[in-house]
């Protein structure tokens, strides 16, 4: 999907929610157990309960790798599943040296290689260019490169400040906006960061932004709205585990249907505050 039909999407749905698909087999729905692939089930059941309310879907792909080839073969029959007409993003975090990242970029973003075709993929920029480039020369797909994460730990090393005074995050954005630009890449910024979008939108004022850490994590949307969105909306915000794991019952897709829809509302009031929709 790319950025025109994204926006299309964002104005059409009146929402810029990805859902996350973090599929804990321990967590879900005792019921589900009885289907042959009750991690693939689950995902189904929410995608459709929320499909008309988001515009992405983020499977971290930890949640599948940790289950094996079954695993895998839950992650490929979802990512099947998810609408056309949402972006589907991998959340991998990859990135290595050149031919290894070559081999990362293969399995998200080439179905006939890996089975799996991806809009997106989350990359690690610690490597640098070499191991960024590579996901960048799929086209069509799109980079969303980690700049300044949700968790604690992301302020170890991405606000330390070099002798100029600019922080890491802000350096990863600068060199990383003259590898690719803002039709095929994005950035990762903790919606537990605040403040913070206002110096990213000074580095990338144009370029999507996928804001985790919101519902869990107790990041701000109205905050991530006010210093982070830009004339096209310039945002994808995640939510996952107060969405999908919303109830452990029968009733666990339409609770999580509520959760998104009360999620779309709030962002389809900021959309109509800012005059984009
Ligand atoms: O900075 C980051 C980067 C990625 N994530 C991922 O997003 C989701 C958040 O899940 P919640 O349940 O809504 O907290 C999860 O997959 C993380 O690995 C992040 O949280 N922060």
């Amino acid at each position: 999907m790319n950025r025109t039909e994204l926006i299309r999407q964002i104005k059409a749905k009146r929402s810029f929610l990805c859902v996350g698909l973090d599929t804990d087999i321990t967590k879900i729905p005792a019921h589900l157990h009885a289907y042959e692939d009750p991690v693939f089930e689950f995902n189904r059941q929410i995608i459709e309960a929320t499909a008309d309310l988001c515009v992405a879907y983020k499977p971290n792909v930890a949640f599948y790798e940790g289950a094996g080839a079954a695993g895998w073969k839950s992650l490929q029959k979802t990512w099947e599943a998810l609408p056309k007409d949402c972006l589907s993003i991998a959340d991998a975090k990859r990135g290595d040296i050149g031919n290894t990242s070559k081999m990362y970029a293969r399995a998200f973003f080439d179905q006939r290689h890996s089975g799996l075709g991806f809009d997106a993929v989350t990359v690690a920029p610690y490597m640098g260019s070499d191991s960024v480039r590579p996901f960048l020369e799929f086209d069509g797909k799109w980079v969303i490169l980690l700049a300044l994460t949700s968790n604690a730990g992301g302020l170890d090393f991405q606000t330390i400040k070099d002798g100029e005074g600019t922080m890491l995050f802000e350096r990863v954005i600068q060199t990383a906006n003259t590898w690719g630009n803002a039709d095929n890449l994005m950035y990762v910024v903790g919606a537990t960061r605040g403040e913070a979008f206002a110096t990213v939108r000074k580095h990338a004022p144009h370029h999507f932004l996928l804001v985790p850490g919101v519902g869990a994590q107790g990041g701000s949307l109205s905050e991530v709205c006010e210093y982070g969105m830009n004339a096209d909306c310039g945002l994808l915000v995640n939510a996952t585990r107060s969405i999908i794991y919303a109830a452990d019952g029968r009733d666990f897709a339409e609770r999580a249907r509520q959760e998104a829809l009360a999620l779309q509302r709030e962002m389809e009031r900021e959309l109509l505050m800012r005059g984009i929709i």
